[in-house]
């Protein structure tokens, strides 16, 4: 038990758990009456007047007990529903009450017949919980209270808190304008505004501090905590129009997030970058080494795509930055756009419509084929190349694929031995390699030269890889029968006006980089990639990291764990261990991991430990990045 000449006094409802029990408790007596959204309407109304001193808690309290019309029978199932409602940093932060049991209170306007079951479980006795009692009539029902309680009354806390005449710093935490009265009446020292569950005005106004949850109030105060540094704190900042889903699970998460539609310009990253914690970016977004050096604070980079080009990954290793991507996610849709878009060539589509548009009838079968028994040759046999190969399969292509890797043939498929051979044998060319820098100009002037006439070329990986000089030229020269590309040499950061050498050539598609582009696999990426980001903020994990040795941390509970990234130089782990071994730390679990630069060391220990050893071990040469994670 640790006493710091402090005393904690909590509010119940909306600050211990996520809900007014009085709302709870309506739900549940009126469960079949018809008039029930009205009736729970009006309590929460009379609740919130109350709270935030708009009319006499007195008032309240005996309207809404009016409207409740509630049995003792009901109080069971309340504090059954309470149970599972606690707000979840203070059922995170349990050790708290548990080591300052001796200092906290509970005053609360609700009833001590629910509180007192729900506190009990976090060590905080009946006699520490001062609330209102019910009065029940000889039938059980709850037909009012017990009016002389100081509690029943208007700005009650205060009699209550003034006759507990508690030693020390007293300290309020409640999410209303009633529990601010007691700081105001100068009989508490400090008010914290609790706004994990509610935000209210009135409260915040006048709060000393503003808590978003509990471990915000125990990182103020220096006291020990489940998480070492707020997640609140941690500042996320999403571009380029990332799916709000990816918001939502992040904030859910307690982080902070910024959104900004479009990609930023390296200067406006730079400034920007200095108090981010995580960026979040899709493929626009250029994370340079200039980029790097401003970013103090920047602990993760989440590429919500495939491609990780744009960011600068030796950069970021070197600064302790783990960059995560989503390789499969958007997967699908590329080659679900593949398919149509072979279909659309090879039957001229295009031309006919836009000559159509044009006001102008062609029905003709000129330039028209069927895909069925057409050859289709996929350069790079990755996961959208294997995955175009099976679909287009099964609409009856013959499929050659050609790779710098050796892959297994998916089905039929053929596997050419140079590209060559792909480019002289396939009626389409699909491109689908990687976005390494060596595929730069891949299919030139010399490459058209080997495909055969009237053949169509599609491009749905990345814009450099196609010289767009040389493929104008074929086009035009009716070499090839047509094309469709969705990734250009240089992309515009935001949407607006775009011009490309290809526009206006007839049976050519053109799309603005939406392979990847739609609802499902924008989704699902904001599902996977938020999730790395989490698991590796939140427990150290780098499973599925692009430019950091990958690893798998158990699930601890009531233990620290530091994390330390360092260069990966002789002795760093010796020098660990030394640090460890003096400050007597008791080890429960060490884990490592390496490759060519950095090293990885995350040190598990048990829950006492001297605060010295944070820096000691921050102070190891070679030190990279240091954090402590709960
Ligand atoms: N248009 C869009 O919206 C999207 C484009 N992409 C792009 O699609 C491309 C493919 O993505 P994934 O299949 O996921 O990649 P992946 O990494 O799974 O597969 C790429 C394959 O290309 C091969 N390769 C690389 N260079 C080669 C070369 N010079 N010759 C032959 N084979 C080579 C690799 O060995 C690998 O098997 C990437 O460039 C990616 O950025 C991905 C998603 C959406
Ligand atoms: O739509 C995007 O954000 C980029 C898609 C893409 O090219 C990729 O995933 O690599």
């Amino acid at each position: 038990m640790e006493t710091n000449n402090r005393t904690y006094v909590f509010d119940f409802d909306s600050t211990l758990t996520r809900v007014e029990a009085l709302d709870i408790l309506a739900e549940i007596t009126l469960a079949n009456n018809p008039e029930k959204h009205k009736i729970i309407e009006e309590i929460q109304n009379i609740t919130n007047k109350g709270i935030d001193g708009d009319i006499s808690f007195t008032e309240s309290l005996e309207s809404r007990i009016k409207l409740l019309n509630a049995k003792k029978s009901d109080l069971n199932e309340l504090i059954r529903r309470l149970k599972r409602q606690v707000s979840k940093s203070i059922e995170d932060n349990k050790e708290f009450f548990e080591t300052h049991a001796e200092d906290i209170y509970v005053i609360s306007c609700g009833f001590k017949e629910f509180i007192d079951p729900i506190v009990k479980d976090y060590n905080i006795p009946s006699e520490r919980v001062y609330a209102n009692t019910f009065e029940f009539d000889d039938k059980e029902a709850i037909i009012g209270f017990d009016s002389e309680n100081v509690l029943s009354q208007h700005d009650g806390k205060i009699d209550c808190l003034k006759n507990l005449n508690l030693p020390g710093e007293v300290q309020v935490i409640g999410d209303g304008y009633s529990d601010y009265v007691m700081r105001k009446a100068g009989i508490a020292d400090k008010f914290f505004a609790y706004t994990e569950n509610v935000s209210r005005d009135k409260a915040i106004d006048n709060a000393d501090h503003i808590t978003p949850n509990l471990d915000e109030f125990l990182y103020l105060n220096k006291l020990p905590r489940k998480i070492s540094f707020p997640k609140h704190r941690i500042k996320i900042l999403l571009l380029e129009n990332v799916h709000p889903d990816a918001f939502e699970r992040l904030t859910d998460d307690g982080f902070t997030v910024e959104t900004v539609s479009r990609s930023l310009s390296e200067e406006e990253l730079i400034e920007r970058i200095k108090d981010i914690h995580v960026l979040g970016i899709r493929s626009k977004t250029q994370v340079t080494q200039k980029v790097i050096d401003a970013a103090e604070k920047l602990m993760a980079v989440g590429a919500f795509c495939i491609g990780t080009k744009q960011i600068n990954l030796e950069a970021c290793k070197n600064k302790g930055v783990v960059v995560f991507n989503a390789p499969y996610s958007n997967t699908r849709s590329v080659v679900e756009l593949a398919i149509g878009e072979i279909i659309m060539l090879m039957r001229s589509v295009f031309a006919r419509s836009t000559e159509l548009h044009n006001g102008e009838w062609n029905k003709t079968a000129k330039g028209s084929r069927e895909v069925r028994g057409k050859k289709l040759g996929i350069v790079g046999y990755g996961n959208i190349g294997k995955q175009l190969s099976v679909l287009a399969e099964s609409m009856g292509m013959q499929v050659y694929y050609y790779d710098i890797e050796d892959r297994l043939a998916l089905g039929n498929a053929k596997k050419c031995h140079t590209l060559e051979e792909l480019l002289s044998t396939s009626d389409v060319v699909s491109l689908h390699i990687d976005d390494n820098a060596n595929n730069k100009n891949f299919i030139g002037e010399e490459e058209i030269k080997h495909m055969k006439d009237g053949a169509v070329l599609v491009n749905l990986s990345r814009g450099f890889v196609v010289d767009i000089p040389a493929l104008k030229t074929a086009l035009e020269s009716k070499k090839l029968s047509g094309a469709a590309v969705d990734v250009f040499p240089v992309e515009p950061r935001a949407n607006g006006s775009f011009v490309t050498d290809l526009k206006g050539i007839p049976n050519v598609i053109l799309t603005p980089h939406v392979g990847g582009s739609t609802e499902e696999a924008q989704k699902d990426i904001a599902d996977f990639v938020p999730g790395k980001i989490m698991n590796y903020i939140n427990s150290g994990n780098t499973v599925d990291a692009v430019n950091f040795p990958n690893i798998r941390l158990p699930r601890q509970n009531n233990r620290h764990r530091f994390l330390h990234i360092h260069k990966n130089v002789p002795g760093i782990m010796a020098k660990i261990n030394k640090v460890v071994a003096k400050y007597d730390l008791n080890l429960t679990g060490q884990y490592l991991a390496t490759d060519d630069s950095v090293g990885y060391v995350i040190v598990d220990v048990d829950k006492e430990y001297n605060n010295e050893v944070l820096q000691a071990l921050k102070d190891i040469e070679h030190t990279i990045k240091f954090r402590v994670l709960y």
